[in-house]
């Protein structure tokens, strides 16, 4: 809901102002001075506040907190299970509805083998150093770049540079370990070094990060110890599946390979068409090194993942045009290759057309998530989308952006967008031998060249053995293009390299395979589709969407207020009376069922807290409405309307009340609008 321009919610002094004006002044907010402009950012972010606010409130807490928690595990409380449920409730309006995308809900447990196949069981992995005497860990790259980034700070401290806020929360991808800087001043040529060392944190390998931990001497800020050399740490949990022991299993780190291995039955869920796309809401889990960041960095979460299915040859997408003038926060890969974080504000239709994003596909997904982050409440002001460098993608993937959203941890992924190519049905077609591709009747016959695999097959045979049937079936499904360079070194060399759907090399010489042209006849098209895969970590989004919406009162800096929309508030609207009189308990618990009776969902707060002290309680949960009924009520048939940012109330008798809430959390009117409702109830008098 958008709040209208204070002066509009100008009302002419009435009895039923003076009502609300002694409920205003025993709640201790602010009186109705509608003309003053709402100041939410009179006090600076305060971490330690909005923390205390979230603990207080119940939205999160660490998981098995009674026995001293452990890193990583979060459970959510009330308030925190409302505000996910509501994310995930807009979350599939605005895609699986909107899209009429096909919905799954596959097992968590994960076959080892599909996990083998998809690259997980050999490359999932990030890099642990320890620390040489106290054995603390940390994550490699997250180590060099929170002491690489202390160095730098110091050097600008020495050197006299004070840091805009913005730069410093801001330009921190990721903050890491918090890491104390010392005033010293760097060389020019060590500031240059560490800067374009920074620019390229994501790409470095292991043995890579061990030698710049060597070369910039980068021990543990705390203890001042060695670290040992980086190991390879593979983040999923590993199960086993039944009593044997032998059917191994993992916890999926994605959802995406369960959307994979089903999807001949979605194809002919669809009919044998594409496009289309399936979508999936679960939990994944990830075993990170050392989870240090709350919500957004943990060992069990909320992701919302989208395959969507295109012909690899036509990334067109139908609906593009209802999406291409909204405007996208782009910092493109050429841009950070020059270590810039400078941002461009363009149109997806002009960043498609200019080919800075791949596709018009991958455009309609990323303009489509930018919509709905600004409608469940983020700052679009602090969202951004960046463009993953050439080797910072995944060997497969033709083109990758992140929504990046700014919080006081720095700029952090939330939403993974990915055209993840053919990679995943390829690999799991080649291991099942299953056909996971689409057909496609072609309107007129067609004559096409290809190339044609003839074995030796029992050489061939005995010289891959076990491996022979996947690379036979390997090699007679690679595209002609990858054929025709196998071809080539056959003939010229006599061999030829192939790298396996296993990942391992093969030599394959002519004495076992030749590779020859032929012609044929098609009267079908087949194709494996390509997949444009956004990604979403609910959780990252939920915490960054909390910190967005916090502020402080101006008169008191102690008032903490959430600024939920309401389409995403965990509750609603709040019922309070002023007294603890029976018959107005009554009426709260009347007004209670009839909100529940509309799908409103409201809480009653009967306790005998102060008015003020409810409202407070309640700005601090993120309601946005609240009723209170004091002995007007029962006299008049009236109740009074607050809203949460402005304080602003109005009155009105309660089916109109409740109606307008109804309209309000709808989202169909704003405040303006109950306004005018509310106003135009000149009954209200009339009762008297
Ligand atoms: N450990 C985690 N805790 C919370 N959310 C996560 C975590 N790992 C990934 N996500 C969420 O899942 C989304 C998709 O996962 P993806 O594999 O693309 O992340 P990632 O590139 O591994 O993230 P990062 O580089 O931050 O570890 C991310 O955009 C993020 O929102």
């Amino acid at each position: 809901m958008r709040i209208r321009p204070y002066s509009s919610l100008v009302r002419p002094f009435s009895r039923t102002f003076s009502i609300m004006s002694s409920a205003a002044a025993a709640s201790n907010s602010s009186p109705n001075d509608f003309t003053q402009p709402l100041n939410k950012t009179a006090h600076a972010f305060d971490k330690n506040d909005f923390d205390a606010i979230l603990s207080r409130r119940f939205f999160f807490i660490p998981s098995f907190e009674i026995y001293g928690g452990v890193a990583g595990l979060y459970d959510y409380g009330p308030p925190g299970s409302a505000l996910q449920a509501n994310i995930l409730d807009v979350w599939r309006k605005h895609y699986i509805i909107e899209e009429d995308m096909l919905e799954l809900d596959t097992t968590i447990m994960t076959l080892s083998d599909v996990l083998k196949t998809s690259g997980h069981v050999d490359k999932f992995a990030d890099w642990m150093v320890k620390d040489s005497k106290t054995g603390e860990i940390f994550r490699a790259d997250h180590l060099v770049e929170a002491v690489i980034e202390a160095r730098l700070k110091g050097d600008k401290e020495a050197r006299g540079v004070t840091e805009q806020p913005a730069e410093e929360e801001g330009d921190k991808k990721k903050k890491k370990k918090k890491v104390k800087h010392v005033a010293i001043k760097l060389e020019d040529s060590v500031v240059e070094e560490y800067e374009s060392l920074l620019a390229q944190i994501d790409n470095y390998t292991g043995p890579e990060l061990g030698e710049l931990m060597k070369k910039h001497k980068i021990v543990n800020p705390e203890t001042g110890n060695d670290m040992t050399e980086p190991v390879e740490f593979n983040l999923m949990f590993e199960s086993n599946i039944g009593p044997t022991g032998q059917v191994k299993g993992y916890l999926r780190p994605e959802t995406a390979q369960g959307h994979f291995v089903n999807f001949a039955r979605l194809l002919e869920f669809n009919n044998g068409r594409v496009p289309f796309a399936s979508a999936q809401i679960g939990k994944s889990f990830r075993n990170e090194i050392a989870p240090r960041q709350g919500l957004l960095r943990v060992r069990e979460f909320t992701m919302a993942e989208i395959e969507h299915y295109v012909d690899p040859t036509d990334k067109r997408h139908a609906r593009f045009n209802e999406v291409k003038s909204v405007k996208l926060a782009l910092l493109p890969k050429d841009v950070q290759q020059e270590g810039k974080t400078d941002l461009t504000s363009m149109t997806v239709g002009d960043a498609v057309g200019q080919k800075i994003i791949d596709n018009e596909t991958l455009g309609y997904f990323l303009a489509r998530t930018q919509l709905f982050l600004e409608k469940i409440g983020i700052d679009p002001t602090r969202l951004r989308c960046r463009q993953h460098m050439a080797n910072e993608m995944a060997h497969y993937a033709a083109d990758c952006w992140d929504f990046e959203i700014q919080s006081s941890f720095g700029w952090i992924e939330c939403v993974g967008c990915a055209d993840r190519s053919a990679y995943d049905l390829t690999v799991h077609s080649k291991k099942t031998k299953q056909p996971l591709r689409v057909q496609q009747s072609l309107p007129e016959p067609r004559v096409v060249d290809k190339l044609e695999c003839v074995f030796e097959a029992k050489a061939f045979g005995l010289q891959f053995r076990k491996d022979a049937g996947m690379l036979k079936e390997h090699l007679s499904t690679m595209e002609k293009e990858q054929l025709q360079v196998v071809k080539d070194d056959l003939e010229k060399n006599g061999s030829a390299k192939v790298q396996g759907p296993d990942g391992k090399t093969y030599e394959v010489t002519s004495d076992l395979l030749s590779i020859n042209p032929i012609t044929v006849t098609e009267h079908i098209r087949e194709f494996i589709p390509n997949v444009i895969e956004p990604s979403f970590g609910i959780g990252r989004i939920l915490y960054s969407l909390l910190e967005h919406s916090f502020w402080a009162r101006e008169q008191d800096k102690a008032r903490g207020v959430l600024s939920l929309p309401s389409v995403v508030a965990p509750i609603k609207c709040l019922i309070v009376c002023l007294s603890q009189d029976p018959q107005l308990r009554v009426l709260i618990h009347d007004i209670s069922r009839k909100l529940r009776r509309i799908g409103v969902s409201s809480r009653v707060d009967d306790s005998s807290a102060s008015i003020g002290k409810k409202y407070a309680r309640n700005d601090e949960l993120g309601t946005p409405f609240g009723c209170t009924v004091d002995f007007a009520s029962l006299k008049n048939g009236t109740i009074t309307l607050r809203e949460r940012d402005s304080t602003a109330q109005l009155i009105g008798p309660i089916d109109t009340v409740i109606s307008v809430v109804d309209q309000l959390v709808k989202g169909t009117i704003d405040w303006q609008g109950a306004t005018e409702q509310l106003d135009t109830y000149s009954g209200v008098q009339d009762v008297d």
